[in-house]
This record gives structure tokens, sequence and C-alpha cells, in this order.
């Protein structure tokens, strides 16, 4: 297995300075007998904190977005268990919300009924759920856009509303599976900043699952890198950049940026070389 070694240095073991949210205790995971016997995920131990933004990296196909499916409870694992608040997490739940790489509002309802949708679910009142949806319309910027259908919407304002309608649901965590690949570079860089704002804001648990070491270098309080064939988290680390309170801009042109930028991208690579 191959980890550069100043990843290595870098890398932390969390000792959980914050509750423990989820916790993922020993997962492994077969689909079938397709991948030559090996799990697609082996032995995963996670545990996610209350505010944690964690980003995870790793090759394609290294069984990312089926531990986000696991996270989610739209996934049983083939064995380990996964912990919600200390109880067995065995399903979807109301407290874990999920954002897609593409948004899957209502095409029917305006962008104001899609965010008001899921507070319906829940039984919330009818003057609660029009304070909500206000709410959160103006948190991600789209009040202007409230009775607009979604199709009438560019890509960044659907996945904001997208966001919107799984933020107003007011879950503990969010899981986000490459949610601004679809997008073109300047509304995804605005996107970044946007979720920044956002999770500042409400310090959700966010699981960010992207391709893009520099995504997650400006957003992860913590990364993680999967390699496969078994699929394991090789790298776990406290990105060192979290803390300082600069522009994007800014922290791309930090020594540091483009130094962990291409320790991470070693980590994947070279995981790559070896199996392949
Ligand atoms: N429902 C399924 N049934 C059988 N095999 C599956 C299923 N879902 C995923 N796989 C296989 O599991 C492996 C991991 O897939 P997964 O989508 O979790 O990887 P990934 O890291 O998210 O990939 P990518 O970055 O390309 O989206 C792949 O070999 C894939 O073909």
């Amino acid at each position: 297995m191959y980890v550069s070694t100043s990843i290595k240095a870098r890398s932390e073991i969390f000792n959980n300075r914050n509750p423990t949210l989820i916790e993922l205790k020993n997962i492994s995971l077969y689909y079938s007998n397709e991948n030559n016997g090996l799990p697609i995920l082996d032995n995963i131990n996670l545990q996610l904190e209350a505010n944690d933004f964690v980003c995870l990296l790793g090759p394609s196909g290294c069984g990312k977005s089926s531990l986000l499916n696991i996270l989610a409870g739209f996934q049983k694992p083939t064995t380990g268990e996964v912990m919600i608040n200390d109880k067995p997490h065995t399903g979807p739940s109301p407290n874990v919300g999920v954002v897609f790489q593409h948004h899957n509002l209502f095409p029917w309802m305006t962008i104001e009924k899609n965010i008001e949708f899921g507070l319906k679910m829940k039984s919330i009142s009818k003057s609660e759920r029009k304070r909500l949806v206000s709410y959160y319309l103006n948190l991600v910027g789209l009040e202007s856009s409230a009775k607009m259908l979604p199709y009438q919407l560019s890509g960044g304002m659907k996945q904001r509303a997208s966001i919107a309608r799984t933020l107003a649901t007011d879950p503990q965590a969010i899981l986000m599976d490459e949610p601004f690949s679809a997008l073109d570079a300047l509304t995804r860089e605005n996107m970044q900043i946007h979720l920044l704002e956002l999770w500042k804001k409400t310090r959700k648990c966010i699981f960010f699952i992207t391709h893009d070491v520099e995504e997650a270098l400006l957003l992860g309080k913590r990364i993680l890198v999967m390699h496969s064939k078994p699929g394991r988290i090789i790298v776990d680390l406290q990105n060192p950049l979290s803390q300082y309170n600069q522009s994007v801009q800014k922290i791309k042109h930090l020594k540091e940026f483009n130094e962990l930028r291409h320790d991470l991208i070693s980590a994947i690579r070279g995981y790559s070389k070896a199996n392949n």
C-alpha cells in the first residue's frame, strides 16, 4: 500500500474532541463474488463527529458511494454495524440527509414547495413551514426564485435548492455524493464558498465525496483517502488549511496548499500504479 511519508506524518487518528454522531464498526461489504472474492469495503472503522466536515477522496470504483449508501442506511453492510447517537442505524433516517450529484427536486413543484415537502412529511404546522421555507430560501440565496419551477433555474441554483430542501428537514448529518461535479468551474467555486458559509452557520456534520483534491482541501476539516481491492481508508488527515480564515483564492496560493495537494494526489496515484 502506498502512502507518502509526509501524508503519514500529517495524518492523525482522531481522539473524539466532539461527540461522535455516526460510527462505523468493522464494516465489510460484498456485493457478489465479482471482485475476485475481495470485499468492496474491508473492515472499515470510522467515527464522524457532530460538526465534522469530512471529505472522502479515492480512485473511481474504490467504494466511496457504497460507503455513503451504508451511512445513509440505503445499503446494509455484509458485516459490522452503523451507529447513530449510539443507537443501531439500520435504514434511512430523518437524522441523515443526502444530496446527490444530480438534484432530485420534484420537477412539477415550485422551489418553495420542494423545500416544504419534507416539512409536510414531518407534520410541521403550516405557519412553521412558511417560516422555515422562507428561512432556508434566504440561507441559500434563492428568495427571488421561490415561485419558479426547477427547470427555470441554473445548475448551481438547483443544487442550492436541493441543499435547502435537505437542510430544512434538520438532519444531524448531510451526506453529499459529488454534489458539484456536474457544474461548470465558476459555479462550482461559488458553490464551494457557499457550502462553507452554510456549514459555518449550521455546523451540521457533512460527509462529502469528491474526486477533486483541491475541493477536498478547500472544504474539508478532515480528509479521508480510500483505496480499493479491498476498499479501505488509508489516510485520515486533519486538514491544517481549515483553520485559516482566508478566501479560497488566498488559500490556493499557500505553499502548504500545494504541498498537501501534491501529497494527496501521490497517495491516490500511488495506489492506482500499484494496482494496475
Ligand atoms: N449495487 C451494486 N451491485 C454490484 N456491484 C456494485 C453495486 N454498486 C457498486 N458496485 C461495485 O462496487 C464497486 C464500488 O462502487 P462505488 O460506486 O461504491 O465506487 P465509487 O468509489 O463511488 O466509484 P466512482 O468514484 O466511480 O463513483 C465497483 O466495482 C462497482 O462496480
